[in-house]
């Protein structure tokens, strides 16, 4: 019964229910499924494998190739003693991936466009102005005043940055972090994700992140997870749904080869850009107040530029900084031809975030390639730079599974779209993923912690023998915003 049919039959269904989506959250709900006693469900995957926004590739030329992440690649946030343990650490020690401790704020190198500047004044007082920004919206929550963009928390606490340097090194605290920049970010939710990911005093794991490099992909950790419970007639690989069919009495799902699989629920685990972006038809449309709740969160795109040289010429630390005079222009430079990590690899990468990113992705290669390499000369005036032997950079943004890279939190979006963007519609449809988790949205663990969270109440509605399932409101209404 798990093989996918056509059928116009919905009294006769496939399954019980539709994973639509096997990235993190995709196979934790699964396994939580199975570990509830419910093994009548089957996970639909447009990729030919499991994992989602932890991709990996192999890059750089036949004679000296490595696997790079183009997606997730830290552990963000580990353990202190006996407290909250990150659940993505937990995999990647019990699946033996290979990670590398790094200390993301020790001293940087700095640049600019005539080569090596030291501007690390600049940069420390950026990281105390991020401290300060993140501790500033603390007391805003608990006197219930509105939320504000991260630059009106900026200009608060006194932090204007004026130049170059300054903007580059808040580019570092911040849009490296939340993949757009502090106007577009809102104040208090980048402070509790901060808070709640890296901040034990605040509940969070740990300030320490783990940086992958094992071979086999930092995704190996959620498929070999996969393998220890998923049966093949689980998962159906290369399938790419077009249409979502619901009512309240299921679910029924088309592929655009025409397959059509129907069950009494179904999990949707897209990501918000794919929602945002009619990538998948919901038959009917989906209600208002369920619409509104998608379009008003923010899909950031995280790019991650790859060269390969025949030699390093550059920095012997992991990271530096190039300030240019335009805001985010190739800014954050990381070498991964270092002890510990991939030596003599030859291989560097250089990271764009937002608006930035968009504009990249559509360019061709051969133009970002030149720019990049343009600025890579102007930081070693005094090195005869060679051209790269391998370049790639993925289109995160422009690709129609996911339509950026993870979620950000506008200051227009309320805690009531945040519970809308996650109820369940005609208790039928459940939504999660990344997007869904208030306190990790953006992060493998918020995806894991959804992909359980959401999972379990699935259960108990499915033990119920039905129910409304997670709440919404109908409007999300502001009290007090205009004196009328
Ligand atoms: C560049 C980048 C860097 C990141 N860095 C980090 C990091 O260092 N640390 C961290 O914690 N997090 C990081 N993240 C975020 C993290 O990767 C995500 O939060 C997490 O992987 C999301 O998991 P998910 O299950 O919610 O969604 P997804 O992984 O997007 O899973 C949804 C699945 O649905 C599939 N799908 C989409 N459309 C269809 C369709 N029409 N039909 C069938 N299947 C479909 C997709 O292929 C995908 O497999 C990064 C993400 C990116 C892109």
């Amino acid at each position: 019964r798990s093989t996918p049919r056509k059928s116009d039959d919905w009294t006769e269904k496939d399954q019980k229910i539709l994973i639509l989506g096997g990235g993190v959250a995709g196979v934790i709900a699964a396994r939580t499924l199975h570990d509830h006693g419910h093994d009548n469900f089957v996970i639909i995957e447009a990729r030919g494998e499991l994992g989602g926004r932890m991709m990996s590739r192999t890059f750089g030329t036949a004679e000296n190739k490595y696997t790079i992440e183009l997606g997730a690649n830290w552990v963000q946030g580990t353990q202190v003693g006996n407290g909250p343990k990150n659940p993505i650490l937990a995999l990647a020690e019990k699946h033996k991936v290979k990670t590398i401790f790094v200390r993301i704020m020790s001293t940087v190198p700095t640049y600019d466009h005539t080569g090596f500047i030291d501007y690390l004044d600049v940069f420390n007082s950026a990281v105390d102005n991020y401290t300060s920004l993140t501790v500033a919206a603390g007391p805003r929550v608990i006197k219930r005043q509105v939320d504000t963009t991260s630059r009106t928390g900026y200009s608060l606490i006194g932090s204007k940055p004026k130049n170059r340097y300054a903007q580059v090194s808040e580019y570092y605290q911040f849009d490296w972090e939340y993949a757009q920049t502090p106007e577009q970010t809102s104040w208090i939710a980048s402070s509790w994700a901060e808070n709640f990911t890296f901040v034990p005093d605040a509940g969070g794991f740990s300030e320490d992140n783990l940086f992958a490099i094992d071979q086999r992909g930092f995704k190996a950790l959620i498929q070999d997870e996969a393998k220890e419970f998923l049966k093949p007639d689980q998962l159906v690989l290369n399938q790419t749904i077009k249409d979502i069919a619901y009512s309240a009495s299921g679910v029924k799902v088309t592929t655009t080869d025409g397959t059509e699989m129907s069950a009494d629920y179904a999990l949707c685990t897209f990501s918000v850009g794919v929602l945002q972006n009619d990538d998948v038809v919901f038959n009917p449309p989906l209600p208002d107040w369920k619409q509104e709740a998608i379009q008003s969160m923010t899909m950031a795109t995280y790019t991650k530029i790859f060269l390969q040289f025949p030699r390093n010429f550059w920095f012997h630390t992991q990271f530096a900084l190039y300030a240019d005079s335009e805001r985010g222009r190739y800014p954050v430079w990381q070498g991964l031809d270092i002890e510990g990590f991939f030596p003599e690899s030859g291989i560097l990468f250089v990271t764009v975030t937002g608006d930035y990113s968009e504009r990249i992705e559509a360019l061709p290669d051969s133009q970002v390639q030149s720019e990049v390499m343009g600025v890579l000369r102007s930081m070693f005036p005094n090195v005869t730079v060679p051209d790269p032997e391998a370049f790639y950079f993925p289109r995160w943004f422009t690709n129609p599974l996911y339509r950026g890279s993870y979620s950000n939190w506008p200051a227009s979006f309320y805690s009531d779209h945040h519970e809308n963007l996650r109820a369940t519609v005609d208790q039928r449809l459940w939504f999660a993923g990344e997007a869904t988790s208030m306190k990790w949205f953006g992060f493998l663990h918020g995806a894991y912690y959804e992909g359980v969270d959401v999972a379990k109440a699935m259960v108990k509605c499915i033990q119920a023998g039905g129910c409304v399932g997670l709440a919404h409101v109908n409007e999300v209404t502001n009290g007090r915003p205009y004196k009328i």
